[in-house]
């Protein structure tokens, strides 16, 4: 009999999440029946990445790693449909974790969402924000593999300086700067073609002031607003939108799942070939699950924030 650990949410977040929001749970696991398998988590995200310690499905066979969103937990039964095998060609040296990362759904989010609703060109001016986390450090060298010139905006010195080594043209710190909007238009005073929005809220607002005309922006992520109890208002942008004829769209990366396979082979090429660098920010043991995530939200985390179990 397996025992599984879970954590579960105990009660909603209501502001920042708390510790006391959680709980650690363990369930006893049924023994499996045929075309069903025992997964193990090796490392954690919102999206677990698990080996197969038993199986009873021909199509997976013991050893194996997959990604599969099954919450938090150590160990999971699945008829495994739903379970996705690493790329066949995933080299030994790379660390299985970037499938949780740059060669996952993060990666994969910065690769549909500059090429289909940015629709970068080069010599374009692309602006991203939480730009040395998961998703926006993959926009920022995307976009120079795309010939364009970039501007990323982090949290701390330490990812200011992690941005202009991977080859950022420039970056800064939106928590120290006097001004956002002379900081944006010092980095790029023609302003902004392509904006990935991570933020939203008020850093949204000044950026699109700051668009060229007929720039795009790509509603990523809003995660200024997640732990809002009462919902930000205004300042509106009907008015740039129009004046510079703007394009705004919000996206989320399964609209692509069909592409699955062809974004992650362009991730793993840029990647192996050192084209794409990557950082990972590691936090040991399954009991840090909530630490780690509060961590994430607080912006301790450069790159993509990982539990090892
Ligand atoms: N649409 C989609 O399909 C998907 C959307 N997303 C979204 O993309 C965004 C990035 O996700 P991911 O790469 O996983 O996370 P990150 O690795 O970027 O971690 C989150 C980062 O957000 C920054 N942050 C937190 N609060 C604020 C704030 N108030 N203002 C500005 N920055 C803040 C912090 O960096 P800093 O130190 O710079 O403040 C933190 O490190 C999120 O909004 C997420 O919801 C992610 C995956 C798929
Ligand atoms: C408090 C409200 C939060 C709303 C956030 C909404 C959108 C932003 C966002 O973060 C969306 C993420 C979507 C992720 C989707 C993942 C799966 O489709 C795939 C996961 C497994 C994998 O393929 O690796």
């Amino acid at each position: 009999m397996v025992v599984a650990k879970a954590w579960i949410l105990k009660k909603h977040f209501d502001g920042f999440p708390k510790t006391s929001d959680f709980d650690l749970k363990k369930i006893e696991l049924p023994d499996l029946k045929d075309g069903e398998l025992l997964l193990e988590s090796v490392f954690l995200s919102v999206d677990p990445y698990m080996r197969i310690v038993e199986s009873k499905n021909p199509t997976f066979a013991v050893g194996a790693f997959v990604v599969g969103n099954k919450g938090w937990r150590t160990h999971f039964i699945s008829d495994g449909k739903d379970l996705q095998l690493l790329p066949s060609n995933w080299p030994e040296s790379l660390p299985k974790s970037l499938a949780l990362g740059t060669v996952g759904m993060p990666g994969l989010t910065a690769y549909f969402g500059l090429l289909e609703v940015c629709k970068m060109k080069p010599g374009e001016t692309v602006l991203v924000n939480a730009a040395a986390g998961a998703v926006g450090s993959v926009v920022g060298q995307l976009a120079k593999i795309g010939g364009c010139k970039v501007v990323g905006c982090a949290g701390s010195d330490d990812k200011v300086a992690y941005l202009k080594k991977i080859g950022f043209d420039e970056a800064f710190n939106y928590k120290t700067v006097k001004s956002l909007d002379e900081a944006l238009s010092k980095a790029s005073p023609d302003g902004y073609d392509c904006f990935f929005d991570n933020v939203g809220g008020e850093f949204a607002c000044v950026a699109i002031n700051q668009m060229k005309k007929y720039g795009r922006i790509a509603v990523c992520g809003a995660i200024s607003q997640y732990n809002d109890s009462v919902p930000q208002k205004g300042p509106y942008l009907q008015l740039p939108m129009i004046l510079k004829e703007l394009q705004m769209e919000g996206f989320i990366v399964s609209r692509w799942n069909h592409r699955r396979e062809e974004g992650l082979q362009a991730l793993l090429k840029w990647v192996v070939e050192g084209k794409v660098k990557y950082h990972e920010q590691v936090t040991e043991g399954f009991e840090n699950m909530p630490v780690a995530f509060m961590g994430m939200l607080k912006g301790e985390n450069l790159g993509k924030a990982v539990v090892k179990v």
